[in-house]
């Protein structure tokens, strides 16, 4: 498993905004839309590309296109939907699946409520998006599951992750080529289990709060 924290001073200065308890819905999600753009430039530095031949107004020469089949881009409900966009805007031929997945509050256990996904991921390029990885359950259940599918090379583009889920995914994933791509690593997680400083619950920042 690799794990990459970009390190740039805008990424900061974003999420610097984003953690503020302050900071309204509509900019949170603006500011959500361009962390992941940034991000997801990093996150696809491997992502696979064929030669191409095209003809320029001066002479013919070889450049590059997305291979086929096109990378698989899966937003874990509710939080990693408010990524989409941000994504979609660096990769937009990209496919896009749909996984739902709640972790209970209380016990901690990772529900999985709607799944979309091409049934054969044999092969296939995945870049999974959810804001946050606190003890690391909900994204073990979902890179399982793309496993089990056939996938071949998994990103995880997140916001927030805490050593805590880290260190956990480390332990059961250690030798997969899971690769995961954040805008910072937090310090720990609080007894909730929410991240700290953090952000607060990402989905209802994002769109309000459930019960
Ligand atoms: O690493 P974990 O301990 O599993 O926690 C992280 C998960 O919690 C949040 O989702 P939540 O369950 O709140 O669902 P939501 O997106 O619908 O709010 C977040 O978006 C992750 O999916
Ligand atoms: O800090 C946290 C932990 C889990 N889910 C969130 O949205 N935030
Ligand atoms: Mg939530």
């Amino acid at each position: 498993m690799r794990v990459t924290v970009l390190d740039h001073p805008l990424v900061a200065h974003k999420l610097t905004v984003l953690r503020d308890k302050d900071t309204t819905s509509p900019v949170f999600r603006l500011l959500v839309e361009e962390l992941v753009t940034l991000l997801a430039y990093e996150a696809t530095r491997q992502v696979r590309v064929e030669p191409v031949e095209i003809e320029t107004p001066v002479t013919r020469t070889t450049g590059v296109g997305l291979s086929k089949p096109r990378p698989l881009v899966v937003p874990i409900l509710r939080a990693g939907l408010g990524m989409l966009e941000g994504m979609t805007r660096l990769v937009p031929t990209a496919e896009v699946g749909f996984l739902g997945m709640a972790r209970n509050e209380d016990t901690l256990d990772i529900i999985t409520y709607a799944e979309r996904l091409p049934d054969d991921l044999t092969g296939r390029q995945v870049f999974v998006l959810d804001p946050m990885l606190a003890t690391g359950g909900t994204l073990r259940e979902a890179i399982k599951f793309l496993y089990r599918r056939g996938a071949e090379q998994i990103t995880c583009i997140c916001l927030l992750a805490a050593p805590e889920g880290l260190a956990a995914l480390e332990e059961e994933l250690g030798d997969s080529e899971v690769s995961i791509v954040l805008a910072a690593r937090d310090e720990r997680l609080n007894e909730k289990s929410y991240i700290v400083p953090g952000l607060g619950d990402a989905g209802d920042r994002l769109y309000g709060v459930v019960d």
